[in-house]
């Protein structure tokens, strides 16, 4: 692994089109640590991620520092941040049929990596790439590489994203819904699985979910994110046991402990979720815009302090206390 200590994120500000969706955030991965990022839907939580990955799209900007291994990586050119990403810092996105290349063998796509950022030969690169198939349990590694992303399973395919973010030993990995687009049957070997190899790398893990128990099930911090911002951080125990955002107190109250054959877990009740956009102080108003329309339900809106009066709901000005009420009353 790169000697990189942790990853420690200041003011981070992501912009869509100059409105901000991500409003200064601020946290430490400390090394080897495994952070949950927690919120509802459009609260931030994928921006951030591409944020400190390198890879916003077009028409969205990042702001503040993000610091790894002593640079901020928001100041790196394209060409500098090509060289950080799989090597310091890599990602496994929601879909892997998305992050793979469809045309090209998963052997392969697994050693590009290697011979790019290791300057590997390509056979030493081809035979580290059945290694780590076999690390990540894919069966007949050697068969395996051979194959293409379309022959393989959903939860196959995202093991081979996982080998391809693990093959340089990052010192940061972060994970994004690694598991939604799996079967549910799949869903808990993956997450043991990136579990495990994080744990063995001592690589640092930010895992990003919609889910509790997923969080609790593996890391010691949590940062619960509502309407773009941090709304909570602490230890899992301590934000569990004692949620301050009423956003955290009904993902608290939508969970159940479970006690099958002497083990107990977490498990999410799915119809007692928080509705989305149910809490003031830090939200997403788009309730109570006066305006609302579908640019109001795609871009997070902008909020005051917890407590205060909401005079800032959206890119759409509200010009008046009457016009907010009626925005209300038509929501
Ligand atoms: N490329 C884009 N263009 C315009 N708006 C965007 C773009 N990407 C994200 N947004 C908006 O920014 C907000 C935050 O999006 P983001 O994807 O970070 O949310 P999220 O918390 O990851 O949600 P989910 O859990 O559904 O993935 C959302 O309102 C989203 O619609």
């Amino acid at each position: 692994m790169t000697e990189v200590s942790g990853l420690v994120v200041e003011d981070l500000v992501v912009e869509v089109h100059g409105t901000p969706a991500v409003k200064g955030i601020s946290f430490e991965l400390g090394r080897g640590s495994r952070m949950g990022l927690i919120g509802e839907s459009g609260c931030g939580k994928s921006l951030t991620a591409l944020a400190l990955m390198g890879l916003l799209p077009h028409g969205v900007t990042a702001s503040g520092r993000v610091l790894l291994g002593g640079r901020n990586l928001l100041d790196l050119s394209d060409r500098e941040m090509c060289a950080v990403r799989g090597n310091d810092i890599a990602m496994v996105f929601q879909e892997p049929m998305t992050a793979l290349n469809p045309l090209m063998r998963v052997g392969n796509q697994i050693a590009e990596s290697l011979r790019l950022h290791r300057g590997m030969s390509r056979a030493a690169a081809a035979a580290r790439a059945v290694e780590l198939i076999e690390r990540v349990q894919l069966p007949e590694p050697d068969r395996t590489a051979r194959r293409y992303p379309h022959q393989l399973s959903g939860g196959q395919r995202q093991r081979v994203v996982l080998a391809i973010a693990l093959a340089c030993d990052p010192a940061v990995l972060v994970a994004d819904e690694p598991t939604t687009a799996l079967d549910v049957t799949v869903q808990a070997e993956m997450l043991r699985l990136m579990d495990t190899l994080v744990r063995e790398e001592g690589a640092s893990l930010l895992l990003i979910t919609h889910d509790l128990p997923v969080v609790a099930s593996i890391c010691e911090e949590l940062l619960v994110m509502y309407g773009g911002t941090i709304v909570e951080h602490g230890d899992v125990a301590t934000v569990f046991d004692s949620p301050r955002h009423p956003y955290t107190a009904g993902l608290k109250a939508s969970t159940v402990l479970e006690r099958t054959d002497g083990n107990s877990r977490l498990a999410t009740i799915p119809g007692r979720v928080p509705a989305l956009g149910a809490f003031p102080g830090g939200c997403v108003y788009r309730n109570r815009c006066p305006r609302a329309d579908d640019a109001c339900r795609t871009v997070p809106l902008l909020t005051a302090p917890p407590g205060s009066r909401r005079r800032a709901a959206c890119h759409h000005p509200i010009e008046s206390d009457q016009s907010l009420e009626s925005g209300k009353a038509s929501a």
